[in-house]
């Protein structure tokens, strides 16, 4: 009998995303890619993770874009209106890249793990999905935590997610829910840690 082949993901199939394009209300709206974290932005932090992840990488930010070119990555707005949340930014990424997978990360998350992309293309490709999330915790359980900003897409999603923004949606969890998205176990909670406030940003400067 024939093994079924897999056909593995490599990383030059992939376009890293650093999402940064939201408001940042609860920073009292600053720019939260760019304010400084252990003497650098957070988006640098992401970069810098992020690069050797995948074959290239491109910024998602809506505010302050000269300030995120000089990253020297391309920058991608929102193609769509009135900031409708980080679906929007994968819908930018997803237009824009020209490889077959979109990797994306939220630029408030500065330990995201080094092994990211490399365990949601492994799962993905192995289960034949669309979409690959991070999941933290023991499944089953109640502390179970999805993340799916941290997320893997096949290009050919592009269609269904604009679909689903057209129609209004702005729920990660429910595009997700209705595509054939694999779940990716991470052991370390705390290099999903996420960033939403001033207190925080110190809190963790100071770990
Ligand atoms: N492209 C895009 N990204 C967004 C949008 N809203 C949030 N994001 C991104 O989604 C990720 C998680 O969002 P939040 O933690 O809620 O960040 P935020 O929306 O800037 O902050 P709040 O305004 O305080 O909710 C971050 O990487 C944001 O940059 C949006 O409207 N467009
Ligand atoms: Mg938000």
């Amino acid at each position: 009998m024939a093994m079924a082949v897999t056909p593995s993901i490599s990383l030059q199939q992939i376009t890293g995303l650093v999402l940064a394009g939201g408001r940042g209300a609860r920073m009292g709206h600053v720019d939260k890619g760019l304010q400084l974290f252990r003497g650098k932005p957070l988006a640098a932090h992401v970069i810098e993770r992020l690069a050797g992840q995948t074959g290239t990488l491109a910024i998602n930010a809506n505010r302050h874009q000269s300030d995120y070119a000089a990253f020297n990555l391309p920058v991608w707005p929102d193609l769509l209106p009135d900031f409708p949340g980080p679906l929007a930014g994968l819908h930018s990424g997803l237009t824009h890249c020209a490889t077959d997978y979109l990797a994306a990360a939220p630029c408030d998350s500065p330990l995201l793990p080094m092994d990211l992309v490399a365990k949601l293309a492994a799962a993905l490709s192995l289960q034949q999905a669309d979409a690959a999330i991070a999941v933290t915790g023991r499944a089953g359980q109640t502390d179970l935590q999805r993340h799916p900003v941290f997320c893997l897409l096949r290009k050919t999603l592009l269609p269904s997610l604009t679909g689903f923004l057209q129609e209004d949606g702005r729920k990660m969890e429910r595009w997700f829910a209705g595509i054939h998205t694999v779940e990716v176990h991470f052991d370390d909670e705390t290099a999903f840690c996420n960033i939403n406030t001033l207190q925080e940003l110190r809190q963790l400067e100071s770990e």
